[in-house]
């Protein structure tokens, strides 16, 4: 499997998606603010650094923010690499160890295969470091959707919001326009 012609290549570091997104979002005070980056192949890089905002138990991330980030991660490998919008259909966590307020969380995601609108991907999170402790391990089963689906289902004056932030960056859009 190969990235699209038009995904950024490795080491480019990838805009947030859409500024009101709980994963990725500068605009959610307490969200996640993931950061991503592309890697080599099909892996893209994300760090998520967890917050006081984001305990579930005193002092340690929320399992279900955990999955959200694997959400996000393993959703941008999707989106960035092969440019196709997709949603989520299944998302499975492993929690190997606990993840404490204060440590970052450096998760490489990767695309598996594809099979028809099922789209395959897997996700490790290390503890601090690239080759950290292994705290949480994720697999994602993404469905191809039109955009239709954003503009049937989601917010019409959001997706106007989203669609004018798109049009203003230097990078092609999706080959599926609204
Ligand atoms: C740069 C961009 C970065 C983006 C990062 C963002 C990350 C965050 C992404 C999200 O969180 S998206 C939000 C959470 N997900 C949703 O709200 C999806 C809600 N579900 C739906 O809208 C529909 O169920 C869905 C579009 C997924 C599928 O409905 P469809 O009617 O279009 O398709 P269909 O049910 O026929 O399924 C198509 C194929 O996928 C398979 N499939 C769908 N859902 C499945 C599932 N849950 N488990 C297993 N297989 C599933 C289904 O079996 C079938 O396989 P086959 O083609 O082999 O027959």
């Amino acid at each position: 499997m190969e990235p699209h012609p038009d995904a950024p290549g490795p080491g480019s570091k990838l805009p947030q998606h859409y500024e009101q997104c709980f994963g990725c979002g500068d605009e959610v005070d307490a969200g996640l603010h993931i950061r991503s980056a592309v890697g080599d192949g099909m892996v893209v890089h994300s760090t998520f650094t967890v917050t006081e905002a984001h305990q579930g138990a005193p002092g340690l991330a929320h399992g279900g923010l955990l999955a959200c980030a694997f959400d996000e991660a393993l959703g941008s490998t999707v989106g960035n690499l092969l440019r196709r919008p997709a949603v989520t259909g299944k998302l499975e966590t492993d929690f190997r160890r606990p993840v404490p307020v204060g440590s970052t969380l450096h998760i490489a995601a990767k695309l598996d295969g594809v099979a028809g609108r099922k789209i395959y991907a897997s996700a490790e999170g290390r503890l601090d470091a690239d080759d950290g402790p292994v705290a949480v391990r994720a697999r994602g089963l993404f469905v191809s959707v039109d955009f239709t689906h954003f503009t049937t289902h989601g917010d019409v004056n959001a997706l106007e919001k989203f669609r004018a932030a798109r049009k203003a960056r230097p990078e092609k859009d999706w080959d599926i326009n609204p």
